[in-house]
Parts: C-alpha cells; structure tokens; sequence
C-alpha cells in the first residue's frame, strides 16, 4: 500500500505533540495508581512519546521493540529487529501512532498482557490499543514534527505575482 490512500495530512508540531502526550499521562495517572515496571517503546516511532512519558511517571526503566512497517508512506512487510523476554504485565507498551493496526497486532502477540498505548489512532487499528489520545481519519497522513523542517516560504502577494505572470 502507499501514498495514494492519504487524501489529507495533519502537521502536528512539538508543542502539539508535547500537549497530546501530557494529556496521555494525566488518563494513566488517573485510570492506573500501580506503578508500571517500567516502558516499552516501539522504535522509532515510539522513542519520543516514551521519553516523554518516562519523565512524567517518573519511570527510569525502558526496553525497546524495535520494529519496522514503513518506508515513508509506503507499507511493506513488518520486520521485527528486536524483541523483549516478557510477556508485558505490569509494563507500559507506547507507540506515536496506530494506523491498520498491523504492527500493534504482531506487538500484542509478543506481549499481551502490557497496558498498549498511543497518542494517535485511526479506526482501523484503535480497537488494538488499550488507550490513546487524539483520533485521526485513516485517509489522514500524520506530519510528525522530526520528519519536518521549518523553511522560507514566498510572501503571498508574491506567490499571487508569479501566478498572474504564468
Ligand atoms: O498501524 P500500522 O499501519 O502498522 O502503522 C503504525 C506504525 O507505523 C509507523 O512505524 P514505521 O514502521 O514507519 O517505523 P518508524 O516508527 O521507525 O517510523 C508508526 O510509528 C507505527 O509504529
Ligand atoms: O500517518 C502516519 N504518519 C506517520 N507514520 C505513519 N506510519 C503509519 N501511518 C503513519
Ligand atoms: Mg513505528
């Protein structure tokens, strides 16, 4: 699969980003008093929002999946590059996004009892996950901040000179 099933794209920005992940922390804070063991994050996708997490519940203990699905917009075959040597309980699992659920499905199997979670979801796959914050349409690509760069963009009046003249 590729490109061409994304008809629209929304940018999220580090703040956004920031935002999104504390709101995620404020539903585990509220929904689980016990601890974690500690966290899973599933690369790389996955690293940034860990990260984020780990400073909020204070947690010091994170292992990786390392997984790849991707290259770029284009699906492919899922190659698992790394695993963990448990079955999750007790630990917390956290991923950026949830797009056909294909590799939350292979994550669930090497550890289903962690509490999954991810910031984003789409339908296809949010029915895999235990929690996740901000709903995403699955024609939607989600624009995450580290694969952008800020650039110089042409005033509009600018833009509309260089159309008339064409
Ligand atoms: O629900 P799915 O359709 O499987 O898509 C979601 C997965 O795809 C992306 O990872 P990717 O394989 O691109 O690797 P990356 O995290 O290294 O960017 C994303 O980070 C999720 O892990
Ligand atoms: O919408 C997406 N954005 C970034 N990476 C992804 N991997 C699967 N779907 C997406
Ligand atoms: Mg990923």
């Amino acid at each position: 699969m590729s490109e061409a099933r994304y008809q629209t794209h929304l940018t999220i920005s580090w703040d956004r980003l920031h935002r999104d992940v504390r709101t995620l922390c404020h539903r585990l804070l509220e929904a689980h008093e016990e601890p974690f063991k500690g966290i899973v994050a599933i690369t790389r996708g996955g690293l940034i929002p860990a990260a984020l997490v780990a400073r909020e519940l204070n947690i010091r203990l994170i292992d990786t999946v390392c997984i790849k699905s991707y290259d770029h917009m284009d699906q492919g075959g899922l190659d698992v590059l790394k695993g963990v040597d448990h079955d999750g309980q007790g630990w917390l699992l956290i991923d950026d996004l949830v797009d056909t659920g294909n590799t939350a499905r292979a994550v669930r199997d090497m550890l289903p009892n962690a509490l999954f979670t991810t910031v984003y979801a789409k339908p296809e796959g949010k029915a895999l996950v235990d929690l996740s914050v901000v709903d995403v349409e699955q024609a939607t690509w989600i624009q995450f901040p580290w694969d952008m760069a800020l650039s110089y963009i042409e005033p509009l009046a600018a833009q509309r000179g260089s159309s008339e003249s064409s």
